[in-house]
């Protein structure tokens, strides 16, 4: 086992927003969708992997809590993708993805870093961005870059946050495909916080579905059925399965709750 969680709570002020979550132990490799409604706590708990939100319980990695894991190693462990777009500053890609690798890989020479940016780049297919300023990037673009300054370090947890909420349908499946690949080589984990359940279902091993009353469940994408759906979301749906296999979700019609 590498990953899992036990008793997660976490409050922004008097307000509960995560309670009580226990998760059973991730194998290396997983890919893990985290997805549910606005304002259901995605965000807020793959924050609390990335230590950037208070919580009470334990996250464990590797026979370590994470909250007890020497700074230096927790920053090599983790790799946290925030929701918000990288700024458009002025600075071409290559720079923020070297610096980003080099605030982190201290262990790397100079050859290791350029092998590993070379390699980032060529994995998402944006070599073309290396040289343009982020100021000149579309906002697709710009969370291109950002998602390469956190795999560059090459990170055991990927901590994901609507890594494709920028992008079009090529680019949508490109960067998953990288982040599947990436987690399968890596042997790490990938949490994923998405509202796009099929990217999700094709893509990922688990399917974390996080509901109001808490964790509603984790599942194997083939596990998803119509009571997720609406339970979750509150949507009377199908689970279909396509011509090449993947389960496949047609939502019908929004319920009123
Ligand atoms: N810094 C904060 N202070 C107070 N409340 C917060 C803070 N950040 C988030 N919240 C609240 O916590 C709840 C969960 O927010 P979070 O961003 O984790 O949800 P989410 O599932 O990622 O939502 P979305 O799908 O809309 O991005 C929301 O009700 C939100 O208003």
């Amino acid at each position: 086992m590498t990953l899992s969680v036990s008793g997660l709570n976490i409050s922004y002020g008097s307000r509960r927003v995560i309670s009580d979550i226990h998760l059973p132990a991730l194998p290396k490799g997983s890919l893990v969708a985290v997805v549910g409604p606005n304002a259901v706590g995605k965000s807020t708990l793959l924050k609390s992997f990335a230590g950037l939100v208070k919580y009470s319980g334990d996250i464990h990695y590797e026979q370590q809590t994470l909250s007890a894991m020497p700074r230096a190693q927790l920053i090599r462990t983790l790799g946290y993708l925030p929701q918000a777009l990288p700024q458009a500053i002025s600075l071409v890609a290559y720079e923020v993805v070297y610096s980003a690798c080099r605030a982190v890989r201290t262990d790397l020479t100079a050859a290791q870093v350029e092998a590993s940016i070379e390699q980032v780049f060529d994995r998402l297919g944006i070599r073309d961005l290396a040289l343009r300023r982020l100021s000149e990037m579309s906002g697709g673009q710009r969370q291109m870059v950002g998602l390469a300054q956190v795999l560059v370090r090459q990170p055991k947890l990927l901590l994901l946050d609507e890594p494709t909420s920028a992008l079009d349908l090529h680019w949508q499946l490109n960067v998953l495909e990288a982040i599947r690949d990436e987690t399968a080589d890596a042997g790490a984990i990938a949490l994923v916080a998405s509202h796009d359940l099929n990217l999700a279902l094709r893509f990922c091993d688990y399917v974390l579905i996080l509901a109001r009353q808490g964790l509603l469940a984790l599942v194997k994408p083939e596990e998803l059925t119509p009571a997720h759906l609406e339970e979750a979301y509150g949507v009377e749906g199908r689970i279909e399965t396509c011509s090449q296999g993947f389960p496949i979700v047609l939502a019908d019609r929004a319920l009123s709750r």
